[in-house]
């Protein structure tokens, strides 16, 4: 399981500091939640978490069951959902899920039919992702996180483009297949979070100053 520090993180575009003097410690299978308005740095902040955005100051270093592990492997241990974040779209529903999982390792007993079932999406293996509405799109973009076999889950606006029953759906994924994980979910929605005990407000980090 991972074990991720920040210290002293901050990260500016130009010449707007989006976070500074950011130090965390996000233990293994621990559920974090990052609040903010919009444009506040909420996504700044989870992609540099995942790797994807250098920060301007300060580090951040992961463990996995103690063993140091560098930013340019993390992506291995880690699945991420983000609306800025696009399907393929000329795959097929089966041709995108073999695709992923020849590069992550499935959850144990896991099955493409299963998976697909567990995503309602058991009808529609054979037609292109184009073809998937925005919903459908978003419940394959979670169930390509939870049903990856990694540590840590990372969830930019989890229930954008889903239906009341499709957030019980995607809180169910939560209970059923987040409890070993680390997850970080960025919103403004409570109801998406409700399972996070801890919670950053990337706001309050807008105006330190670093060390
Ligand atoms: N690559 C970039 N280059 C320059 N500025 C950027 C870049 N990415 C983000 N920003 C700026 O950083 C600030 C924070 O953006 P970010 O997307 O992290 O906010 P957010 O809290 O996730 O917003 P939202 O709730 O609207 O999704 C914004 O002012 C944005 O314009």
């Amino acid at each position: 399981m991972i074990e991720i520090k920040l210290e002293n993180a901050a990260k500016r575009f130009q010449y707007e500091w989006i976070f500074r003097s950011l130090s965390l410690h996000i233990p293994a299978a621990s559920k974090w939640a990052i609040t903010g308005s919009n444009g506040s740095g909420k996504s700044t902040l989870i992609k540099s978490i995942a790797a994807l955005n250098p920060l301007t100051e300060g580090s951040v270093a992961y463990s996995f069951e103690n063993q140091s592990i560098s930013a340019d492997q993390i992506y291995k241990q880690l699945t991420i959902s983000a609306p800025y974040l696009e399907l393929p779209e000329e795959f097929s529903l089966i041709e995108l899920l073999k695709f992923h999982f020849k590069f992550k390792r499935p959850l144990p007993d896991f099955s493409f039919g299963k998976m697909m079932q567990e995503m309602y999406l058991e009808d529609h293996q054979n037609k292109a992702i184009s073809q998937f509405s925005s919903g459908m799109k978003q419940r394959l973009k979670l169930g390509l996180c939870f049903f990856s076999d990694v540590s840590l889950i990372l969830l930019d606006e989890p229930t954008s483009n889903l239906d009341e029953k499709g957030l019980h759906w995607y809180l169910s994924l939560v209970e059923k297949y987040g409890t070993n994980k680390t997850l970080i979910v960025c919103s403004n929605d409570p109801r998406e979070y409700i399972f996070c005990n801890n919670i950053i407000n990337i706001e309050d980090y807008k105006h330190k100053q670093s060390l």
